[in-house]
């Protein structure tokens, strides 16, 4: 392949104007091929509380516009030692959530094709199930790094089986879940009731709760991770409310008490050297946000995945 095609040059054409796409990239059609791309499911038809997702997609590109090309954090250049490309935005039906799983099975098969990284910008935490699913053709069980206030194994709501809040219980059904290896990081707030906690950690999820973040340095929190995900393929889900809503009001289920910015982008670098095979980023919903608050988080936490993926220098 040629060099890869980075970020429009902000020194040279100002990064408030012109084509919005991640971090100002190309986009898929306009690059020979890409092994790493950033793409959006704009799909919010599974909220139990604010809407809004659909719109996550284009806000998080929006947001994305002041990121610059080196990660001093990682000595990274993440647009530089491969070639990432903004693949636009999945038609999915807003008024079907089974068809719109299937569409997203699909496109993310034929997008993701035999080589090709994904990061999926969504929407609501539903669309984990159908990405999880196309991961496990690839993998087999797959070890899920799970960062949200919500541990999202719960059953159904209104009988509907497949909404946000029950992702990971379906993909632990489907065999997708590699037991003892996933993890739920930041998990907070009220539940339903104590079994939500037994149940998730039947189905396969480690957890590290957020109040552990209060006293516990946050290298002990990575190294926890590390030894837990192993050698495995990895996949990486981030719901950002799994940020405390001071860090990201722009979502449907803000609970008070989260991470601040700065711990989860710290553990995502702390991710560096392992087998990451895709991610998503799922739950920014525009309408809540202030000033991009939560758009900014979220376009960071994006780059700091794209700077931790394999193959990098
Ligand atoms: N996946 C997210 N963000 N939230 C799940 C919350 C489910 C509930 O309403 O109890
Ligand atoms: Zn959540
Ligand atoms: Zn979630």
């Amino acid at each position: 392949m040629n060099d890869p095609i980075g970020p429009v040059d902000a020194t040279r054409v100002p990064r408030y104007g012109g084509d919005t796409t991640f971090a100002r990239l190309p986009r898929l059609s306009d690059v020979a091929d890409a092994d790493a791309l950033v793409w959006g499911v704009p799909f919010d038809t599974g909220v139990s509380y604010r809407p809004g997702a659909r719109f996550g997609p284009n806000h998080v590109r929006q947001s994305s516009r002041l990121l610059r090309p080196y990660n001093p954090a990682l000595d990274a250049q993440p647009f530089a030692v491969r070639q990432v490309a903004d693949a636009g935005d999945l038609g999915v039906n807003p008024f079907s959530i089974d068809e719109a799983i299937s569409t997203i099975e699909t496109a993310a098969r034929d997008l993701s094709g035999t080589r090709r990284t994904l990061v999926t910008v969504g929407g609501d935490h539903t669309i984990a199930l159908p990405l999880l699913r196309v991961q496990h053709e690839r993998h087999g069980p797959i070890a899920v790094l799970h960062f949200d206030a919500h541990l999202d194994t719960w059953d159904t709501y209104f009988g509907a089986p497949y909404t946000h809040g029950t992702p990971f219980r379906r993909a632990s059904e489907e065999g997708l879940i590699d037991f003892d290896h996933s993890m739920h990081v930041g998990i907070r707030g009220p539940l339903y009731s104590r079994l939500d906690l037994d149940e998730s950690e039947r189905m396969g999820f480690a957890a590290v709760h957020c109040r552990e973040f209060v006293r516990t340095p946050i290298d002990t929190i990575i190294d926890r991770i590390r030894t837990r995900l192993g050698d495995r393929p990895v996949y990486v889900s981030v719901d950002i409310d799994v940020l405390d809503p001071g860090f990201a009001p722009g979502t449907g289920t803000p609970e008070a008490g989260g991470l601040s910015s700065r711990e989860l982008l710290e553990i995502l670098r702390g991710l560096d050297g392992l087998n990451l095979v895709g991610a998503d980023l799922v739950e920014v919903s525009p309408a809540y946000d202030h000033a991009e608050i939560t758009g900014i988080a979220a376009a960071h936490v994006a780059y700091e995945l794209l700077s931790v993926l394999p193959g990098g220098a």
